[in-house]
């Protein structure tokens, strides 16, 4: 499987897999895993098991009514900081046992959503010839390309698309402007809105898993993302056609809000060598902790191993925003982790420009071509 299997961030991939007949997913919602990646002895979790349970992490009633544990932030809004705390507990033990969680009354307005949804199957439906006015350049981070985001050309082989930009910045604009030549206003008004409002969410998302860790350990992974924030958004498009996903990765960022709407579900997330799909809510956002958490939890807190399958008859959108660290700072777990935990460091204090380097060494395994005795 590993051959023809090549990564990505939610961005970097050299080649597709086929994944239709790979992803036999059975009516409990989760699907065996390829025979290379079946992690042995492990517990299998029936997710059926777990629906409309309810589930005690810290303080805080975690359901598990959608594949993964669903964390509601209604509470964190009343400013109490007792139910602060608790949610942030909960995000951090669904973190350490899933890599993913959901996250409802989550503060984004539903129309954002919506318009940024809207605008999204826009690009995507636009001719051919207008998309490739905005073709993301050989060694270029944006732009439209092909769902591997690689530097192939656009293929037959290659079903599903992608649109990506980075933020804050010129991007968008820039984009839109190639996409739809002096009429672009209402794409970018409504990008920047759902730009805005993800940035706000993310801010606290941040601050929450910081509160759910130890003082010293959170007040250290807070610094490295100071505001603005900055990161990306990639939109993923898989036509009804086509009969290709993203194959099995990890997201080389701090974490994505991943959006999927109501009956498009792709979205598979592996847990103890299973693959679990998610279910689709768009009234949710589906939380994807990354590479760059675990490098400043020393691998002890993993990042959400993931992939999209094909997802039935509809064409299919989802919208991953992912959030960077402060690009200056080496990273590196706080010292009062490494000695609590009595761990040696496991990967190099690299600023992330150098991690997304270096990780082309191995674009499945990024960790690894950073990993301290990798030499
Ligand atoms: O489409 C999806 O649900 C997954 C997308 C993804 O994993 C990515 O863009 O990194
Ligand atoms: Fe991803």
């Amino acid at each position: 499987m590993r051959g023809d299997e090549v990564v990505i961030q939610g961005e970097v991939l050299a080649e597709m897999r086929v994944m239709e007949g790979d992803a036999e997913v059975k009516d409990n919602g989760v699907s065996d895993l390829g025979k290379d990646d079946m992690v042995k002895n492990e517990v299998v979790e029936n997710n059926r098991l777990l629906k409309g349970e309810e589930m005690k992490h810290g303080d805080a009633e975690v359901t598990m009514g959608y594949g993964v544990p669903e964390i509601d932030l209604s509470r964190v809004f009343s400013g109490d900081g007792e139910n602060r705390r608790a949610v942030g507990k909960a995000m951090v033990e669904a973190w350490r046992t899933w890599g993913a969680f959901l996250v409802v009354n989550h503060g984004v307005d539903q129309s954002v959503v919506e318009g940024a949804r809207e605008q999204g199957m826009r690009v995507f439906a636009l001719p051919m010839d207008n998309k490739l006015q905005a073709w993301r350049e050989e060694g270029k981070f944006a732009g439209y390309g092909n769902g591997a985001g690689s530097k192939t050309t656009h293929s037959a082989d290659i079903g599903s698309e992608s649109f990506r930009v980075a933020y804050p910045g010129a991007d968008i604009t820039n984009f839109a402007q190639k996409l739809w030549p002096g009429n672009c206003e209402t794409f970018c008004e409504d990008y920047e809105a759902y730009i805005a409002a993800s940035q706000k969410l993310t801010v606290q998302l941040v601050e929450l898993l910081s509160e759910g860790l130890s003082e010293e350990d959170g007040s250290h992974i807070n610094s490295y993302f100071r505001e603005p924030c900055v990161g990306s958004v990639r939109l993923n498009y898989y036509p009804a056609s086509a009969t290709i996903g993203l194959p099995a990765h990890t997201d080389v960022a701090a974490f994505v809000l991943l959006h999927q709407c109501d009956g498009g579900e792709g979205l598979q997330v592996e847990k103890n060598g299973q693959w679990v799909t998610v279910q689709a809510r768009s009234d949710a956002f589906v939380v994807i902790m990354g590479t760059v958490y675990q490098i400043l939890t020393n691998g002890e807190y993993k990042a959400g191993r993931h992939r999209a399958i094909k997802g039935g008859n509809k064409d299919r959108l989802s919208m991953v925003f992912s959030l960077w660290p402060n690009p200056s700072l080496p990273m590196s777990p706080a010292p009062s982790f490494l000695a609590a935990h009595k761990q040696r460091l496991l990967y190099k204090p690299l600023t992330f420009p150098e991690f997304w380097d270096a990780r082309e060494a191995d674009l499945l395994n990024p960790l690894k071509c950073i990993a301290v005795d990798a030499d």
